[in-house]
């Protein structure tokens, strides 16, 4: 339990500290990272986040590390800092600080990649899974086609935006209750269903389905609990 908690106050401290430093210059979309990426015979691509969430998925060829790990120093000893080195994690936190503290040091280029680890695997690029997805695209479509009206919230349990999310789906689904079916997808449990999806470029993803129509889709959680009002007092 001091060890969740440790890793979800790590994560929420990453996440503050990553957005409110100025925008960093090396973090690009994930076009241009992916052809970088192309571009090199052994690309070197470190996943900043935990050794714990590394172990679940990442983007292929990866390896492990960020600015709180022991080795830390041995680890950036091994990259070659006349090379390109590709960091990500969820959003703009560690893999922008590990970004930046490379260049500190000397390495000639560092790019974090916008969006993280859900635009890669949202865009469909390879990733490696520990499991295979507990839904399927088809049970996604199926649960979609069934329900009137649906809400999915897509995240990751180690994001500290999408833990923001529960307590206010908590609220909505108390509001609603059988009127509206929501679905909560996991980056950790359903990992090829996000992929299989193609639309999510960022964690949290909260899409409203009426009808089988999307309603809204949107970036983050903005004032969820008033789109969701709003978009059903309007049906
Ligand atoms: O630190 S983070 O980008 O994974 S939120």
């Amino acid at each position: 339990m001091k060890n969740k908690i440790n890793i979800t106050t790590l994560i929420l401290l990453f996440t503050i500290v990553g957005f409110s430093q100025n925008k960093s210059t090396t973090t690009v979309s994930l076009d241009v990272y992916y052809s970088k990426i192309q571009a090199e015979k052994k690309p070197q691509i470190i996943d900043a986040r935990g050794a714990e969430e590394f172990a679940l998925n990442h983007i292929n060829g990866a390896v492990n590390f960020n600015l709180e790990s022991k080795d830390y120093a041995e680890q950036v000893a091994k990259l070659d800092k006349s090379r390109p080195v590709f960091t990500y994690s969820i959003g703009a936190g560690r893999s922008v600080w590990l970004a930046d503290d490379l260049l500190k040091k000397g390495f000639k280029e560092a790019y974090s990649l916008e969006g993280g680890i859900a635009n890669w695997i949202g865009n469909g690029k390879p990733f490696y899974a520990n499991s295979k997805s507990k839904l399927t695209l088809a049970e996604y479509n199926k649960i979609v086609a069934d329900n009137k009206t649906v809400l999915v919230d897509i995240g990751s349990k180690y994001c500290g935006a999408c833990i923001k999310v529960k307590p206010v789906l908590e609220t909505i689904r108390a509001q609603y209750g059988e009127n509206l079916k929501i679905v909560e997808i996991e980056l950790e449990t359903s990992p090829q269903v996000i992929a299989d999806l193609k639309t999510v470029k960022v964690f949290p993803t909260l899409i409203l389905y009426q009808n089988g129509k999307i309603v809204f889709k949107k970036d983050g959680l903005g004032d969820l609990k008033n789109d969701v009002d709003v978009a059903l007092a309007s049906k």
